[in-house]
């Protein structure tokens, strides 16, 4: 008899994971916790429940990333997509679903299946045998969250995100930033020049203080804890303790020489850190915040060498349970120390609906393949799906890693094509023919 894989979650990951295999012809279990056990953010009993916004954002496959996510799933045979397509709203070029007949649909299909039985109940401990994948969500229960941290070691598990603006590389004006540790810390060139550098003179410094302090801000949503730790303190939170604080903090001008203007001392300086192997992508550090988008937007963009920045995902600061997947993960999604359990979905630390659901389909096939004595290699790195699964199992830096939504910064670049803004639409849509075709034959591997 083929053995059962049990999947604990029906949200976004957990119900497209179930659905793949119950395609596969795998018979599945499905925990789900609603309505039973709540969380401040659903508002049903459903399966495939979206918590906050109705849109899965770009349906753009050939000039955006999220766009050829979608596009990987629909061939695929995604529930998600699929069901998505079926209650698509008129959005522009964004795929925006009515909700509440998605929610229904995506569980009326997983009810109807023969293969899938829904359990509803709250898992709150690890399981020791059989197949498992555990896709519990940024909302993951306390018990079950203490079970992972018992399991994982306390650090690994993460209950806020707190996270940094991250900026493409090649969107940063390197005639006013320059490369540079503080003090030129490091045995090897690489790692003296590990920061790029953005300096203010004063009166730079004073404006930037005043929008921080003027700009609009979200508020904590109820039941989450306000409670900020000292290390990761919003910058407008740091900035309305003193005027004086960051410039003593996450933008002290020590241990620094502007390459461009050596004789000159900044009067303050935003630190950039490299943000992944490929250096497509690179964080502001110290930069969380609880700034609305719109403010993030106009406010970093005052940052001399920032004006012209193109932001691979904002800063925040919310309830997101999250492993370190970089450390704790295998290549196959399991975890090292328990192969019997994967993870999936953004308590993997990829972020949103559609990298979420995403995760829940590879891991499914994967977990398909290994029930039935063989192995899926993971996608390559240049599809969309193979580009999130590198990042989350080896691509990022374990040290600093948060959440991530799908882009192109994650793509190894296409040799030949131009760099920079202009070459942007030609190496876009490169990224994404060459992913198109390698997902295809991924999926007939
Ligand atoms: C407040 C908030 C707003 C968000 N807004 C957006 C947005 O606008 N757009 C966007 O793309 N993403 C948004 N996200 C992120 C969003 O949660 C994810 O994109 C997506 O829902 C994650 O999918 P998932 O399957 O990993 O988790 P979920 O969809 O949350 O599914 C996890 C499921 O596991 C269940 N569960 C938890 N613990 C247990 C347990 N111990 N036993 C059994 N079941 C359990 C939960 O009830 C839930 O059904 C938001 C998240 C939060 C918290």
């Amino acid at each position: 008899m083929t053995e059962t894989l049990h999947i604990v979650g029906g949200g976004m990951a957990g119900s497209e994971a179930a659905w793949q295999a119950a395609q596969a012809g795998i018979p599945v279990v499905l925990h789900e916790m609603r309505p039973a056990v709540g969380t401040f953010a659903h508002q049903t009993g459903l399966l495939g429940e979206m918590v906050c916004s109705n849109s899965f954002r770009s349906d753009d496959s050939e000039q955006n990333a999220v766009g050829l996510l979608h596009w990987e799933m629909r061939a695929a045979d995604g529930l998600i997509m699929a069901t998505a397509d079926k209650h698509r709203l008129p959005a522009g070029g964004a795929l925006a679903v009515d909700r509440d007949p998605f929610a229904q649909s995506v569980t009326d299909a997983l009810m109807a299946h023969p293969n899938v039985t829904v359990q509803y109940g709250e898992i709150t401990e690890l399981p020791h045998d059989g197949h498992w994948i555990i896709a519990t969500g940024p909302l993951t229960s306390g018990a079950l969250a203490d079970a992972i941290a018992a399991e994982t070691g306390a650090e690994a598990l993460a209950f806020f995100d707190a996270i940094a603006p991250i900026v493409y590389a090649d969107s940063i004006d390197m005639s006013k930033a320059w490369m540079q540790s503080r003090y030129d810390k490091g045995d090897t060139e690489e790692e003296r020049t590990a920061y790029l550098n953005c300096p203010m003179d004063r009166d730079q410094y004073e404006a930037f203080i005043d929008a921080l302090l003027a700009a609009d801000k979200t508020e904590f949503h109820e039941g989450e804890t306000a409670k900020y730790f000292d290390g990761c303190l919003p910058i407008e939170v740091m900035a309305e303790r003193g005027r004086e604080t960051l410039r003593f903090g996450p933008m002290k001008p020590v241990g620094l020489t502007n390459a461009h203007a050596p004789d000159v001392k900044p009067y303050a300086v935003v630190q950039l850190r490299r943000d992944n192997k490929l250096g497509t992508l690179y964080n502001i550090v110290g930069f969380q915040t609880k700034m609305k988008y719109g403010a993030q937007n106009t406010v970093f963009k005052t940052i001399p060498g920032l004006e012209d920045a193109a932001f691979a995902r904002l800063g925040g600061i919310h309830r997101n349970s999250f492993i370190n997947s970089p450390t704790l993960l295998d290549s196959q999604m399991r975890l090292r120390a328990r192969p019997n359990i994967r993870f999936a979905g953004q308590i993997t630390g990829v972020e949103g609906y559609v990298e979420s659901a995403a995760m829940g389909l590879v891991a499914a096939r994967m977990a398909v393949a290994e029930i039935t004595g063989k192995t899926l290699q993971a996608p390559p790195d240049t599809t969309a799906m193979g580009a999130l699964m590198t990042h989350i199992t080896g691509g990022a830096d374990a040290k600093t890693f948060q959440p991530m939504n799908v882009n192109f910064g994650l793509f190894p670049p296409v040799e030949g094509l131009k760099s920079g803004r202009r070459g942007r639409k030609d190496r876009y849509k490169a990224y994404t023919d060459r992913a198109k075709m390698d997902w295809k034959s991924w999926l007939e591997s």
